[in-house]
């Protein structure tokens, strides 16, 4: 992969691909993380004297403009955080973005709106996101890929847009990439790998590879009860994904057959109604069985008795892969789940790597020293494509 140094870049517009789909509550960021992640890259173009223009994704938005998703706060921390001034333009390929990438001098920087207001942005239609990516195209003289979170989408902007401009990865990608490698190679064993979070139907389909690498896998947050379901247990109001029932039976059948332990939860804790995440009102959550979760309730962390198994299952661990919290981490009712992981990897003396957007901020929300961990990635769904083995689009349209 070409990098940085490959390219001409001083009085050159630059379009840096970052990963700054960062937790909101209305307009307020919840967790920079991301943000921050971004800013060595776009520094050091600013400083070889680039005229530097980021763009990134905000949440699932279906392709036209969500004000809820805009990235105008975005743009006011990373002004912050990077110390110089940053141009915001009200739309991607507009009017807007046209004069703000046309009004930057060398060494200055501009955010673009969200790319996925844009219908061609996550296309399936080879023809209609090429089209998007020829307009963007036409915005930059140069393409950095640093979006690390995002480099497992084929969409216009990680993977069309790279193709037509003369491009190279950014720092953040080979920080990522190097880390990751690690545990592609020879891993020290025990290799525990702990698995939650929402993106179910994204991320069911890395364990059947989980299954040749990990000894023990931990199954928490939305993803445990489909588990349960599978193994003939009622999981009431509980995030479900039903079509995916026989592929988990399945892979509950290979881990028996290939002595992997799975570890699902015991209790969990449940309520009525999903919480209401910004005034965080204190929800009534009661501890059931996992076996039994009566109907009208919803399963949102894992009980203290599945706590205390999850964290004697990591503490003899050599190595660790953790994506996904274990519950609502953002309610401080749900987070104790998420917290009891995060403790296991900080107590023992496994290499951990935390992977993932809600993931990281979870770690940095709750109060834990980063330093505390192995590594924590900017990437939760890419990490574990990467660690798949799978070719991911955003690298490969580095490498041509
Ligand atoms: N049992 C659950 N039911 C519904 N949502 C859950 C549950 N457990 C965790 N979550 C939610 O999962 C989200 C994070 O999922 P995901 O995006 O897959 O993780 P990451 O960004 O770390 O890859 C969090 O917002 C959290 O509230
Ligand atoms: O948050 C992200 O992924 P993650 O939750 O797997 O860490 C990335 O920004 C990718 O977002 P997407 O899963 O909506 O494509």
């Amino acid at each position: 992969m070409q990098t940085i140094d490959d390219l001409q870049v001083a009085g050159q517009r630059v379009f840096v691909r970052a990963d700054l789909n960062v937790p909101l509550d209305g307009e307020t960021i919840t967790d920079d993380g991301r943000i921050r992640a971004a800013v060595p890259t776009i520094t050091r173009l600013a400083d070889a004297g680039a005229k530097v223009i980021v763009a990134s994704h905000l949440g699932r938005p279906k392709g036209a403009p969500e004000p809820k998703y805009s990235l105008a706060p975005v743009a006011r921390r990373l002004g912050e955080l990077l110390g110089r001034p940053v141009a915001f333009a009200t739309d991607t390929v507009g009017d807007s973005a046209a004069a703000t990438v046309a009004s930057l001098g060398g060494g200055q920087v501009a955010l673009l709106e969200n790319l996925r207001f844009n219908p061609g942005e996550t296309s399936k239609d080879d023809a209609e996101r090429g089209a998007f990516a020829d307009q963007l195209a036409a915005l930059a003289d140069a393409y950095v890929g640093d979006g690390f979170g995002a480099v497992h989408r084929r969409h216009a902007s990680v993977y069309d847009l790279p193709a037509r401009l003369p491009h190279a990865a950014g720092g953040l990608i080979a920080t990522e990439v190097g880390v990751l490698r690690q545990l592609t190679d020879d891993v020290s064993r025990p290799y525990a790998v702990a698995l939650g979070g929402a993106k179910v139907s994204d991320k069911l389909g890395v364990i059947a590879h989980l299954l040749e690498r990990a000894d023990r896998i931990l199954i928490g947050g939305g993803m445990a009860y489909t588990f349960l379901k599978a193994q003939g247990h009622e999981v009431g109001d509980s995030l479900l994904q039903e079509d995916q029932i026989p592929a988990v039976q399945g892979y509950l059948e290979q881990a028996k057959e290939r002595g992997v332990e799975f570890v699902l939860p015991v209790d969990v804790v449940a309520t009525k109604e999903f919480p209401d995440l910004s005034t965080k009102a204190p929800v009534e959550a009661s501890v059931v069985s996992a076996d039994a979760i009566p109907a009208g309730l919803m399963g949102l962390d894992i009980g203290p008795e599945t706590r205390k198994l999850y964290a004697a299952k990591l503490a003899d661990a050599a190595t660790v892969f953790w994506n996904g919290p274990m519950g609502v981490f953002e309610h401080p009712d749900l987070a104790e789940g998420t917290r009891a992981v995060a403790q296991a990897l900080v107590d023992s003396s496994a290499f951990s790597v935390v992977g993932g957007g809600d993931s990281a901020a979870a770690v940095r929300i709750l109060g834990f020293d980063e330093a505390a961990f192995g590594h924590i990635s900017t990437g939760g769904g890419a990490s574990l494509e990467y660690l798949e083995g799978k070719t991911l689009p955003g690298l490969a349209a580095l490498e041509d």
